[in-house]
């Protein structure tokens, strides 16, 4: 459904000097800078699949959004979605696709979203009957009946994005690019939107590509990642086995009783100096103490604390994907045992 090879693209941006003599410094000699937000970014993604695009700020996943939206032109490379080019930006694709960008408002502001809805089924051209009939799907789905008839400007932030939602498959597009969807919302309606994104894809057959800066969208969605940095592509492949490379540790936290902890100054048996049998230890919020442990030593390093001193509770966690994810943006690839997959 997308096939995606060597996608570039360069932006290049005026360097302003500071202050008003840089300023008119610049209107005889202009100074550019060159970012490579997307570098020779190759996939392809079948129809149906729910595939996470992950990357730190400024990776480049809106960017290759755009691009396969058909927003920005690349600089080189191609994309085809359902054999269409986006950068020819015809008509039929336009109604073959759909971008939500969470961060920005494509409803009408002072409308009330029933309004902006009629107003899309203008522009489609949408047959009544079968709009009807999707609306009235999405709007279930979501919940949002009651809020209908409200002014946009109106609504909860949560209550927004389910209509940018509902706007954007009244045409029922066949790919769906998501760009951090979930962004701002509190936790039940990040859920509610997770649940909706599951249920659609599978009831449909959608094509989705999702950016979130939140690791549940993406483990409770996606099965493939896509990961890239600094605009390269550095992982392609299963979300477990990015989830595997944390296997081989666990994370013991414990909270010294009182004030004993290895922060500067204070006591034994937990003060500065104090080791673990094995792994690293670290002082978090509010003096717990957070220890990387090779999974073989959780026991005899559980053991060696509570010998040697009380403490107030102790919990053995898996490594969080967000650590293991971070772990390959600072240290490379290389450094975390998940080989990339061309
Ligand atoms: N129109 C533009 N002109 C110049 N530079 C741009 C433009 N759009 C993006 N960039 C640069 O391209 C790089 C990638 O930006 P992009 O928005 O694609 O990142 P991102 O992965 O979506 O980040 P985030 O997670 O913060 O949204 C950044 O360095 C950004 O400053």
């Amino acid at each position: 459904m997308i096939e995606v090879e060597n996608l570039t693209r360069v932006f290049r941006t005026y360097k302003k000097q500071p202050g008003f003599w840089g300023g008119v410094k610049g209107l005889f000699h202009r100074e550019f800078e060159e970012t490579r937000a997307a570098d020779n970014i190759s996939f392809s993604i079948k129809e149906g699949e729910f595939v996470g695009f992950l990357g730190p700020n400024g990776a480049g996943k809106t960017t290759t959004l755009k691009m396969l939206s058909g927003l920005i032109y690349p600089t080189s490379g191609s994309a085809r979605v359902a054999g269409f080019d986006p950068s020819k930006r015809e008509n039929a694709y336009r109604r073959l696709f759909a971008l939500v960008l969470g961060q920005k408002n494509q409803l009408w502001w002072d409308l009330p979203a029933q309004e902006s809805f009629t107003l899309i089924r203008a522009i489609y051209g949408l047959p009544p009957g079968p709009f009807k009939e999707t609306l009235d799907e999405l709007v279930t789905l979501l919940g949002v009946g009651p809020k209908l008839n409200v002014q946009v400007r109106e609504l909860s932030l949560g209550e927004r994005m389910k209509m940018e939602l509902i706007a954007a498959l009244l045409h029922r597009p066949r790919v769906l690019f998501l760009d951090e969807p979930t962004i701002g919302l509190d936790v039940i309606s990040q859920k509610a939107v997770r649940e909706f994104l599951r249920s659609y894809n599978r009831r449909h057959k959608t094509t989705i590509l999702l950016t979130s800066h939140y690791m549940a969208d993406i483990t409770s969605l996606c099965e493939r990642v896509i990961v890239i940095d600094h605009g390269k592509k550095i992982y392609d492949g299963d979300l477990d086995r990015i989830a595997g490379a944390g296997a081989g540790q666990r994370i013991i936290k414990f909270r010294p009783r009182a004030a004993l902890s290895i922060v500067e100054g204070t006591p034994a048996p937990f003060g500065p100096g104090w080791k673990p049998a094995h792994g690293e230890a670290k002082v978090g919020e509010d003096g717990e103490i957070l220890l990387h442990v090779p999974s073989a030593h959780v026991t005899e390093v559980c053991s060696q604390i509570l010998a040697q001193g009380p403490v107030d509770d102790i919990t053995i966690q898996d490594v969080p994907l967000e650590d293991i994810i971070s772990e390959l943006f600072t240290r490379g690839v290389t450094a975390v045992p998940v080989p990339s997959t061309p």
